[in-house]
């Protein structure tokens, strides 16, 4: 099953605006160097909306090449049977993430109408990825549930922007084989406190060691260093969100010169300088203040 810390990775632009893939390669293995369980290709987080289908293949062939080359589990950004299907030629996918059918409001009917058709036509396993502030779709526990009993459904990114009631309840009794992975950054300590098997998170592309230490210690029940720890990445994780994901997280990995710019495209535009210098101090502030060594 699905679990530990996944890195949904940006999509570094260079000065002229194309895909850089030598960074892309580098923060790939950075992430994975640094203890991330796996890596996620066309996330949210990689802008996919605004990249073209010769950059989106290029980007998942360089992040199949590295999860290949480092044994390491690849979720793949994929929604449609056209998009699911591609993947079956890719043995290095280990599952696509998928989002709930978003502005379409279907009802929770017909989202479960929807993951039972893209499961059954899918070659990969789907982790269904449910974001409400996104999508504008909210889904039960009840749903969720039933979610998890389609054949092929292996996890949930679950991104409710909140600790609520029902993630409470689901969490605790969570579907036999399924991955509650957390996808709201700023809860995600708490989320973990709960259960989750594990999250995707863009805040990880930075002090990711200590993320990955998080889910460790909630795992192996060291609350103590776990409840810090949690409360200091949370903070870190509300200054890299104080703009639109991920032009922050951009900005910052730019400024540690781990891309060659802090490029974002439009709709998106970059981040005001004060929100990108509070980030960097807060990074410096969690990795200065933590035993565990931090980029
Ligand atoms: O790229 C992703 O996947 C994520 N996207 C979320 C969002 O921006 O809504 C944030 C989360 O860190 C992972």
């Amino acid at each position: 099953m699905l679990s530990g810390v996944y890195v949904p990775l940006i999509t570094p632009f260079d000065a002229a605006g194309a895909v850089a893939r030598p960074a892309l390669e580098g923060l790939a293995h950075e992430v994975l160097d640094a203890g991330a369980a796996g890596l996620v290709a066309l996330g949210t987080t990689a802008e996919p909306g605004s990249l073209d289908q010769e950059e989106q293949e290029a980007v998942v062939d360089l992040l199949a090449r590295v999860c290949r080359e480092r044994d390491a589990p690849l979720l793949v950004g994929a929604s449609t049977p056209t998009a699911v299907t591609a993947l079956g030629a890719r043995r290095e996918v280990t599952a696509a993430l998928s989002l709930v059918p978003p502005f379409v409001r279907p009802g929770e009917p017909g989202v479960v109408a929807h993951f039972a058709a893209l499961a059954a036509a899918s070659p990969v396993p789907l982790v269904v990825y449910h974001v409400p502030y996104r999508t504008g779709q909210q889904l039960s526990p009840e749903t969720l549930r039933r979610l998890a009993a389609l054949p092929g459904v292996i996890g949930v990114k679950l991104a409710v922007g909140a600790i609520e009631a029902d993630t409470v309840g689901l969490l605790a009794d969570p579907p036999a084989g399924f991955a509650v992975l957390g996808g709201d950054d700023t809860v995600i300590s708490p989320l973990l406190a709960l259960g989750a098997h594990g999250a995707v998170l863009a805040s990880a592309h930075l002090a990711t060691a200590g993320f990955v230490e998080l889910a460790d210690a909630w795992r192996r029940g060291d609350t103590n260093q776990a409840r810090e720890l949690g409360h200091r990445l949370a903070e870190l994780s509300a200054a890299l969100f104080a703009a639109p994901n991920p032009t922050v997280v951009k900005a910052v990995l730019h400024a540690q010169g781990r891309i060659p710019a802090p490029t974002v495209r439009l709709p998106l535009v970059p981040p005001d300088d004060e929100i990108v210098h509070a980030a960097v101090e807060r990074l410096a502030a969690v990795s200065g203040a933590s035993a565990v060594a931090m980029r």
